[in-house]
């Protein structure tokens, strides 16, 4: 069984349930192990469950200011489109995608391009996962807000 699920044996029921070793979540019902890849750019504010990364240390932009940056009202860098618009003019937005996110992105996974790899649901923030499932093939989502900031997330042909 891929991901964080686990089959475990009842003793008092003497029958299989399944054990999430990520969120310690356990069920009777055998999880559905359907996952996705995603990339996602994070941009944090002062309210972020770590307002801190890689890009800043002490992260002090307010949610509306990261929100902005984000859809490109308030920007800091030299183009004047913000990321979403910028992504979306692009002649291949997954490529524009993993540059902006390698720069601006401030979780860790900025390194990498914004990959998560792949997930199955109960991994990430409930927001993030109901996004990224959301997303067909090739897509990328508008705003997503979770205790980390506001995300952009691509889910990869
Ligand atoms: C979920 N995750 N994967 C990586 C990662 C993946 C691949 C390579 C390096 C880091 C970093 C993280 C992570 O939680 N990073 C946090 C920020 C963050 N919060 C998230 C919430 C949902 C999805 C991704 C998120 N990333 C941080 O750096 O403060």
């Amino acid at each position: 069984m891929s991901g964080p699920w686990e089959q475990r044996m009842s003793a008092s029921r003497g029958v299989p349930y399944y054990f999430n070793r990520e969120t310690g979540e356990s069920r009777w019902e055998k999880p559905t192990t359907e996952m996705v890849r995603a990339f996602h750019l994070l941009v944090k504010h002062c309210g972020s469950r770590k307002p801190s990364s890689w890009r800043q240390d002490k992260i002090t932009r307010t949610l509306e200011e990261a929100l902005s940056i984000l859809q490109g009202i308030i920007t800091t860098r030299p183009l004047i489109l913000g990321y979403e618009q910028d992504i979306k003019s692009s002649a291949d937005p997954f490529a524009r995608f993993k540059e902006l996110a390698s720069e601006y992105s401030d979780c860790s996974s900025a390194k990498q391009g914004g990959d998560l790899g792949e997930f199955g649901r109960g991994q990430m923030q409930k927001a993030f996962e109901e996004a990224a499932f959301a997303l067909q093939l090739g897509e990328m989502s508008g705003p997503v807000t979770t205790d980390s900031g506001v995300h952009l997330i691509y889910r990869p042909k």
